[in-house]
């Protein structure tokens, strides 16, 4: 199972690489990792294994991230409806996004990132992502809220950009012309 000690840090090299097209139909090592990924999402908000295993909770995880640079991603995110978006996506891409922007009031943080970075991430808003299950199905996710926050987050892991990439150094809280979210 994934714990914190296999999760890289910032200044380690692969969270700055762009990673890999994972080759369809993954083989079973492609799909032992993504879904190690998954079950690391989903213990992580176990309060009884997360403390167990010392896991910092996360609503996604990118392979890059275990040193893995190939394009997965595992996201169990609540959708503020009641509803859980849980996804474990090989080769997802955003397809088509809104021009308006979005943002968490709270700021973004990174399980590969051991302090804090004040500021708002200015993401968009809704954002359509294509991707591969792990049963090699294609889907076409519509995603607004934090669903949408949390898919562009991962994606940006698997192009090497971290969130305070976005954050306006001048002036972290800008307001941001756009739809904010709370935690
Ligand atoms: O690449 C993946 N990661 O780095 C794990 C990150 C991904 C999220 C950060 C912002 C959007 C996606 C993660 O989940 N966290 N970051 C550090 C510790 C807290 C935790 C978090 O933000 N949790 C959360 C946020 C909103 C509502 C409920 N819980
Ligand atoms: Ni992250």
């Amino acid at each position: 199972m994934i714990t914190m000690k296999d999760i890289i840090r910032e200044g380690h090299p692969t969270l700055r690489k762009v990673a890999e097209p994972v080759p369809l139909p993954a083989s079973e090592e492609d799909k032992a990792t993504l879904k190690s990924m998954m079950e690391y999402v989903q213990n992580s908000q176990n309060p009884e294994i997360a403390g167990m295993y010392g896991l910092r909770p996360g609503i996604g995880l990118a392979a890059p991230q275990i040193n893995v640079s190939k394009r997965m991603i595992a996201v169990q995110v609540p959708d503020g409806k009641g509803d859980i978006i849980s996804y474990a996506l090989f080769n997802p891409k955003i397809v088509s996004h809104s021009v308006e922007k979005s943002y968490l009031t709270a700021g973004e943080g990174c399980l590969s990132v051991d302090r804090e970075v004040p500021g708002y991430v200015p993401r968009y808003a809704r954002v359509t992502v294509e991707g591969t299950t792990l049963e090699g199905e294609s889907v076409k996710l519509r995603l607004k809220g934090l669903p949408a926050i949390c898919f562009q987050h991962e994606i940006d892991h698997l192009n090497g950009v971290m969130f305070y990439d976005h954050i306006n150094d001048a002036n972290p809280y800008e307001p941001i012309d756009g739809v904010p979210i709370e935690r």
